[in-house]
């Protein structure tokens, strides 16, 4: 339960039945062919395998590396949060739970959970911050119509943290009947582990298109964002020890990480308890976790996987900042280059990404993870577009 320093659980008495419960009931399921088959059977639910394609106009825009496109912005429901929400599902139900809660920020993940929860006939309650329940105001709608209770968080900042917060004390008074499918690599073990296996079937379809279309190569490099880590860990696992491939996390930048308003956990965080895991946190001296920002709500979040603690501190993974400002340029860049709209938390990673290309020769390869689809931004960004 430990990666090098960062994992475990750090979690009240009352929570520890539960974890080992969730942890049998996972180690039992992915050495089972049939939890596997079952997965399987919904790619066609989902749209598996999504595609990988070269960025052309990107790419000449940029002068550097091929830039490729792993589309999981084109899964059902806009993001990668749906191969998670499936997986955990299914797991709910080998556990016998009828009800199901999850956390959500940019409400991708919930309007996943809630999709997972009308396809399996679950019930449904989504925390949400309040703040970003006005924001996100589309993906509320979506999850109401899926049929899920969403639960509108007004405690603290009104964000994620606080959409957490409440999902693990709301799951404390309702461990018999219910399953909480978290969201990201994020809380006590073995949920970022959980999380990261689900999602790694990105990195892996990755790994086998590209060398398909590249005569049995790897890439130079893999660059997506991070929130809480799942689309990264997702993407990266499967490279871990292919170390000629570059892994690049990039993280919220916010106003810039001198300024008080950013979620750069692993750029300008240190190792702390945060969601009863140890890992990477934005803190004050005092160890109060800080109020964080970004233009964009799914990775507004002061913690981070603590998989991806330990790729930073061990040196496998490379962490930047891109700031509010930067990710707009790159929402705008693949918008019209590319005719692809990206989510403002994509966005993040490609700017990061550009930046890269443009240090690498035209016959290296860098390949960005588009983690979801911008539909749920165009407001918030139609506002700044003028003065991009
Ligand atoms: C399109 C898109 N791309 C990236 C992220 C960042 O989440 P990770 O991949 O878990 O780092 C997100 C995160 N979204 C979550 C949500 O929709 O609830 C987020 O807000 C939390 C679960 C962390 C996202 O929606």
């Amino acid at each position: 339960i430990r990666f090098g320093d960062f994992g475990g659980q750090y979690v009240p008495e009352a929570l520890h039945a539960c974890l080992r419960e969730l942890e049998r009931g996972f180690d039992e399921a992915v050495v089972d062919p049939k939890f596997w088959e079952d997965f399987r059977s919904l790619y066609s639910y989902i749209g598996r395998p999504s595609s990988l394609h070269k960025a052309v106009r990107l790419s000449e825009h940029i002068g550097g590396a091929q830039i490729w496109l792993k589309r999981e912005d084109l899964n059902h429901t806009g993001s990668h949060k749906l191969n998670n929400a499936l997986a955990q599902a299914l797991l709910a139900k080998r556990l016998k739970k009828t009800e199901v809660i999850a956390e959500t920020g940019a409400g991708q993940h919930g309007v996943a959970t809630a999709t997972a929860c009308a396809k399996f006939g679950l019930g449904c309650t989504v925390f949400m911050g309040a703040e970003d329940v006005r924001r996100q105001a589309l993906n509320v709608f979506r999850m109401r119509i899926l049929g899920a209770k969403v639960v509108a968080v007004t405690n603290g900042t009104k964000t994620l943290r606080d959409a957490t917060s409440e999902a693990f004390r709301f799951w404390v008074s309702h461990l018999k009947t219910t399953y909480y499918i978290v969201g990201s690599a994020i809380g006590p073990h073995p949920y970022p582990t959980l999380v990261r296996t689900f999602q790694s079937i990105i990195g892996q379809e990755t790994k086998e298109q590209f060398a398909a279309l590249n005569d049995g190569k790897l890439p130079d490099a893999v660059v997506a964002c991070v929130g809480g880590g799942s689309n990264s860990s997702g993407m990266f696992s499967p490279f871990e020890k292919d170390l000629s491939v570059k892994l690049l996390g990039v993280e919220a930048g916010g106003d810039g990480i001198d300024s008080d308003y950013h979620s750069a956990t692993l750029t300008a965080g240190r190792p702390g308890v945060f969601h009863g895991v140890r890992t990477f946190v934005l803190q004050d001296k005092e160890g109060q976790v800080h109020d964080t920002h970004s233009v964009s709500a799914g990775l507004d979040y002061p913690g981070v996987g603590p998989e991806l603690a330990f790729w930073k501190a061990s040196g496998r993974a490379t962490f930047v900042a891109a700031t509010d400002a930067q990710a707009l340029q790159g929402f705008k860049l693949l918008s019209q280059l590319e005719g692809v709209i990206p989510a403002l938390e994509t966005s993040h990673a490609i700017h990061g990404a550009c930046e890269l290309a443009k240090t690498m020769k035209p016959d290296q390869h860098v390949i960005i993870n588009v983690s979801g689809r911008g539909d749920k931004d165009v407001q918030s960004v139609a506002e700044v577009l003028p003065r991009l």
